[in-house]
């Protein structure tokens, strides 16, 4: 089974404060991954080192045979690996179809240059992007609210859009950080319908999540990280019958 994503001995601290200290982990192409573990433990850390948001302060990241762990993060988004952020952090007064067509501006080969000097190439740009913002749309059964601003949408619905961005990209990855917090229970099972669809179309998808009954059903395998690093790996059941699982959940318990 190939790994997609190596990451080794990864490690990054925060005023002296050991965050991830020595992480090995790889994510298998083809696989819904969980990554799991105690508040604090460092998943949210990792994430952001791996894309690109945070650099570690030692250790490596290998995507698909290469090294990025010092590359851009526009750069890993050009090679496939790509993560979801909250819409908070971007354009809340965008509508959900203009957040569909920013993201696919980043997209590599795509002529920004072209759509921006009006040109022929330019225009059919933008026609091909919309057309891929409005199937993503259809996809995520987001078209009747495409014309609305992300701000309007439900807790559900806006984690859909930030799918969806990261659909744009074409990834081949996508790391997802919570994809259904504060989402209501329907909503969650709609999602987790649509993760499974992405990944049988192949898309390898990494995923932290606290809902252990949606980690149950969706991922194999299962990692658990600990104190800044992974602590074991396997199946869910496996995973949650592990002595060393229970007790870092009970100790990570405030
Ligand atoms: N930019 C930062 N500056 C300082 N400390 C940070 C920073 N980012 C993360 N930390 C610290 O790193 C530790 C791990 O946080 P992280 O968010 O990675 O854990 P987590 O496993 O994702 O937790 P949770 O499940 O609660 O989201 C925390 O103590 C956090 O305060």
């Amino acid at each position: 089974m190939k790994p997609l994503l190596q990451v080794r001995d990864l490690r990054r601290s925060f005023y002296g404060v050991k965050v991830l200290t020595g992480v090995d982990l790889d994510v298998v192409d083809g696989t819904i991954t969980g990554l799991i573990g105690p508040n604090g433990a460092g998943k949210s850390t990792l994430f952001n080192c791996i894309s690109g948001l945070y650099m570690p302060d030692s250790g490596s990241v290998m995507f698909d045979g290469a090294d990025v762990t010092r590359a851009r993060t526009q750069d890993r988004v050009a090679a496939g690996l790509v993560r979801t952020f909250q819409l908070a952090r971007g354009f809340p007064k965008l509508t959900v179809f203009q957040h569909f067509m920013l993201y696919g501006q980043n997209h590599p080969g795509e002529g920004l240059l072209a759509s921006l000097t009006g040109s022929e190439a330019g225009r059919r740009h933008e026609e091909q992007l919309a057309e891929e913002a409005l199937a993503i749309a259809r996809r995520l059964r987001l078209t009747h609210v495409i014309d609305n601003p992300v701000t309007a949408l439900s807790g559900g619905q806006k984690k859909l859009v930030e799918i969806g961005r990261a659909l744009m990209a074409k990834p081949r990855l996508i790391l997802l950080d919570e994809p259904m917090a504060g989402v209501n229970p329907t909503l969650t099972a709609e999602i987790a319908e649509h993760l499974k669809s992405l990944n049988a179309d192949g898309v390898t998808i990494c995923l932290i999540e606290h809902d252990m009954k949606l980690i149950g059903s969706l991922c194999d395998p299962v990692i658990v990280m600990a104190e800044g690093r992974k602590l074991t790996q396997g199946s869910f059941a496996e995973v949650v019958a592990d002595g060393r699982v229970q007790e870092a959940y009970l100790g990570g318990r405030h």
